[in-house]
């Protein structure tokens, strides 16, 4: 077994992954949130907000929050929800490594049920790989009615300069602006550059996504499945002023890059179930260096 809990009694357990390569993942059960995923040198992929306060039951801006909630967002969310380590991990396939984490949520509390009064077992599966962390969340529906929500994995990425970051594989793809009132646009750009606040939600996006940090020589590719949508965001510097984990600068060194189904909620007729999954890996080296063909990338 390569992951251990730690709790230091703050109300805060976690878990740490590690894998023979050397990278390490950390995770709340505090809402199954990633807090840390780091390569085998150590470096931080993931951004975290530099006026982050840790409290119990608190979702905090960065790593990758977890957001499955009643569809339209009324209801049920289970950010602040406290997670259990699983033992059966029936409904998926038996682990292949010993980096591999499971756990569960049930909406068994009182408090849940009297909010969207639904029963289900949400399950996310979590495997560190060299270079690589996959999620896989799962939801069977235990309930003897329909049940509808959105989901979303909210990847907050660590980047040198957001101003020298491109993201391909979203171009010619319709989108809603946050921005404009969830006016749906179509993205005229060949790649996504940043200059300001972005706030969108990508629908029907292809499988692999690539997020090229010219500065840091390196590119993150996302892959995923049965996620179908991608929100692309970033605050820029007012939008961040307002935000309690964000420091002044913060802005510049993150781009969230979610694997969602928001446009088309997801619909389970009872014991049905749904998975899906996403796969973040990096390629060090970088579109300026001409060693990285973006094309291969997204489509090799
Ligand atoms: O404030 P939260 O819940 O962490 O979300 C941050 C941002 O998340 C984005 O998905 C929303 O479209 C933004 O409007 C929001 O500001």
């Amino acid at each position: 077994m390569t992951w251990t809990v730690v709790d230091d009694g703050d109300g805060s357990p976690r878990i740490v992954i590690a894998e023979p390569a050397g990278s390490t993942a950390v995770v709340l059960l505090n809402g199954a949130q990633i807090v840390s995923w780091k390569n085998d040198r150590h470096e931080e992929l993931l951004f975290m907000g530099s006026k982050v306060i840790k409290k119990p039951s608190k979702v905090v801006r960065g790593g990758i929050p977890i957001c499955f909630s009643e569809f339209g967002d009324t209801g049920f969310q289970n950010r602040n929800r406290l997670w259990i380590l699983d033992s059966d991990s029936s409904p998926l396939p038996p682990p292949k490594t010993s980096s591999t984490v499971d756990l569960l949520l049930k909406s068994s509390v009182e408090d849940d049920l009297k909010i969207w009064p639904r029963s289900f077992e949400l399950r996310l599966r979590i495997i560190l790989g060299s270079g690589k962390l996959t999620l896989i969340p799962h939801v069977r529906n235990t309930d003897s009615k329909v049940i509808t929500f959105s989901f979303s994995l909210q990847n907050y990425l660590s980047v040198s300069n957001i101003s020298e970051v491109r993201v391909e594989g979203l171009e010619t793809l319709d989108y809603f602006d946050n921005l404009s009132e969830r006016k749906r646009c179509t993205e005229q750009a060949d790649a996504i550059t940043f200059d300001g606040e972005v706030d969108r939600v990508y629908l029907s996006t292809p499988p692999k996504i690539a997020i090229i940090d010219h500065e840091k020589k390196r590119t993150l590719v996302l892959r995923k499945e049965d996620l179908p949508d991608a929100g692309v965001w970033n605050p820029w510097d007012k939008k961040a002023k307002m935000l309690p984990d964000f420091g002044y600068d913060d802005y510049k060194s993150m781009l969230r890059v979610d694997s969602s189904a928001i446009e088309a909620p997801i619909v389970l007729k009872p014991l049905e179930e749904w998975n899906g999954r996403q796969e973040l890996s990096f390629v060090s080296s970088s579109y300026c260096s001409g060693q990285l063909d973006p094309l291969k990338v997204l489509h090799g």
